[in-house]
């Protein structure tokens, strides 16, 4: 691969433009939709450490204080309550506020006015918390503050207030513009360069290589392996495969990851060729935070889908945008998906990807990972027919 020249050329570029400052400066200017991707990356660090962001409406002139709670300390969440003279509200999904037993398909912003810290984290994500008798529709302001904390990946849990856009209480906060979160999502996973693509034998696949991309949202490096030799002219095997710390790395038996990832390789590896696009997508989007967090209330008997309900979470919150512009910079069009999963699939075919046909990726059925796979099985639809491969293992 050209990865050093393309190296090369970058540096030509840039002596070239160190000879001439005013194209320097035109180089280095953001494009809008890079600003916004810009803009939620730097306002995302900012939650993560506990500090407010602005968030702003320029059309309707509004302007939204936000903290993502999950990321917040009791000092903070007080000199923020203090600061908006008791104002504020919490901002909870409509799947969290569900699993509370309020109808609020736009979420709602429950007012905080007189709770302490501790009463806030009931109603943000603990367990058990008893239904607010009082409540608000949210509205895209606030909906945008729990969608800059989930790219943070922290809980999609704010703590918001309105204030003026004068307002100079907050005037060291970062602004992201009403928006920002979904122009970042779309501009930011388009946009990859090929870094390195190295020779990597693995046990059992030695003819495989390891592509890294770089580009994105906060620009970080994803991975694609290629196994063999690959065929243009047929569609190409590819497992598009999200990152699982447990099952992946350590062996957990409580899902089939691991499985999952190695017979996917094996599989590759018998067709002659193809590629595994492994994904940054912990605990399918959510983070290995999230991830632990859910694992624990299953251990008390929630499902996968509850579990993550009761954090403020979707049933899946992952995004394929990073996969298809991966195919795409590999030069693969017409892909075999390896999968059991239908919504993989068609998110796949919503950004762009021919899937021309699909082959089943199967684990071994443990005591341990049971339950989760009926509850793949029966609430994402998953292709997967678990009494079947329990059979099969007598
Ligand atoms: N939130 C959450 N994520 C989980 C849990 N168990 C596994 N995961 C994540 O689920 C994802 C599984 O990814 P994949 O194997 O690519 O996809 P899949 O949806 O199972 O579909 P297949 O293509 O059929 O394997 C990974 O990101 C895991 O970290 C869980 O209990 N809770
Ligand atoms: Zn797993």
């Amino acid at each position: 691969m050209p990865v050093i020249g393309d190296k090369l050329r970058v540096n030509r570029k840039v002596s070239r433009v160190n000879d001439m400052p005013n194209d320097l400066h035109r180089e280095l200017r953001l494009k809008d939709d890079s600003r916004a991707l810009v803009r939620c990356e730097r306002a995302a660090a900012e939650l993560r450490y506990g500090r407010p962001v602005r968030i702003l409406d320029k059309r309707n002139g509004g302007c939204l204080v936000a903290l993502a709670f999950d990321a917040t300390s009791p000092a903070q969440y007080e000199a923020f309550r203090l600061a908006v003279d008791d104002r504020h509200s919490l901002f909870l999904t409509a799947q969290r506020a569900d699993v509370m037993g309020l109808a609020a398909p736009n979420g709602a912003l429950v007012p905080l006015a007189g709770l302490d810290f501790a009463d806030a984290s009931h109603l943000g994500y603990l367990r058990g918390a008893e239904a607010p008798t009082v409540f608000e529709a949210g509205y895209p302001l606030a909906a945008e503050a729990a969608q800059l904390a989930r790219l943070a990946l922290l809980l999609p849990v704010a703590v918001v207030a309105e204030i003026d856009p004068d307002d100079k209480s907050f005037n060291d906060a970062l602004s992201i513009e009403l928006g920002d979160v979904a122009t970042a999502n779309r501009f930011g996973l388009g946009h990859f360069e090929i870094i390195a693509d190295t020779k990597v034998p693995l046990a059992g696949i030695e003819a495989s290589r390891f592509v890294v991309f770089r580009g994105g949202l906060n620009q970080r490096d994803q991975l694609a392996i290629v196994v063999g030799e690959l065929d243009m002219s047929r569609p190409v095997p590819i497992r598009v495969h999200s990152s699982c710390i447990t099952g992946d790395l350590f062996g957990s038996l409580k899902c089939d990851c691991g499985d999952q990832l190695r017979n996917g390789l094996k599989t590759l590896e018998k067709r002659g060729g193809g590629v595994m696009i492994y994904l940054d997508q912990e605990g399918r989007g959510t983070g290995i935070g999230a991830k632990m967090r859910a694992y624990h209330m299953q251990a008390d008997g929630f499902d996968t889908v509850d579990a993550d309900a009761v954090l403020g979470f979707g049933a899946d919150e992952r995004r394929y945008e990073t996969a298809a512009a991966m195919l795409s910079k590999l030069g693969i069009r017409r892909v075999e998906l390896l999968t059991n999963n239908p919504l993989k699939i068609a998110y796949l075919r919503a950004c762009g990807v021919e899937v021309a046909g699909r082959s089943p990726v199967l684990g071994t059925v443990t005591p341990q990972n049971e339950g989760y796979l009926r509850t793949k099985a029966k609430r994402a639809g998953h292709m997967m027919d678990v009494d079947r491969l329990m059979a099969g293992m007598k």
